[in-house]
């Protein structure tokens, strides 16, 4: 069987790849490899849901990257919010490494980055934590970031993650919904959905 993007070590060949992200006037260098999600270009999803995360006014605070991979999403929200520490954590050790490669050729210091699975190791309330859940990990993981990001946001924090509507979307729509009493959409694109809950 193919090794999964959630290894935690993956052992598969390197291949690295360069790839530009570019949002709003803001710019990323990455570097991609074998062994993580997403390695030819960003993520449709995250693509769509960091459009959406740009124009959102948070509380003050610290912000979450849970399942950052190779740091597309954490690091370019630590570009724009230079000001605010941010954390950005996985399970994959391969990921974590290129999202600190990242984070330094990106000249970005705001950001920790470390091992984490789901919250094991996030010890602090967050005033956004923003999520492209690993679907393949299976849905007891995806609800799991879903439902125990309440006990990690701030009050007034938010949780924003993407979900294609074949891939759960309406699920986890009303499983937001019960855990944080609200769960608008977005935006819809393509068949993704970006949902937002807020901690009243
Ligand atoms: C869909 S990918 C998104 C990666 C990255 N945020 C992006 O936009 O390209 C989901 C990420 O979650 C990570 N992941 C899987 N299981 C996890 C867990 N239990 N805890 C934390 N991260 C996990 C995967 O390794 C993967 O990097």
């Amino acid at each position: 069987m193919a090794e999964q993007y959630f290894a935690q070590e993956p052992h598969a060949e390197h291949d690295i790849h360069e790839i530009e992200f570019n949002l709003a006037d803001l710019n990323l260098h990455l570097k991609t490899d074998a062994g993580v999600f997403s390695k030819s270009r960003i993520d449709y999803g995250s693509v769509a849901l960091m459009k959406q995360v740009m124009e959102l006014d948070l509380v003050p605070g610290k912000i979450l990257d849970l399942g950052t991979g190779y740091g597309p999403m954490g690091l370019m929200l630590a570009k724009k919010y230079p000001e605010r520490a941010l954390d950005l954590v996985d399970v994959n050790e391969r990921a974590l490494e290129l999202a600190r490669t990242n984070a330094e050729f990106n000249a970005i210091t705001n950001v920790n980055i470390f091992t984490s699975d789901i919250y094991e190791t996030v010890t602090e309330r967050y005033a956004l934590i923003v999520t492209n859940p690993p679907i393949r990990a299976g849905k007891k993981v995806v609800n799991q970031i879903h439902e125990q990001a309440l006990d990690h946001l701030l009050s007034g924090g938010q949780i924003v993650t993407v979900l294609q509507k074949k891939q759960g979307a309406p699920s986890a729509r009303k499983l937001l919904t019960a855990t944080f009493g609200n769960c608008d959409i977005l935006a819809r694109d393509k068949g993704y959905y970006i949902l937002r809950s807020v901690k009243q």
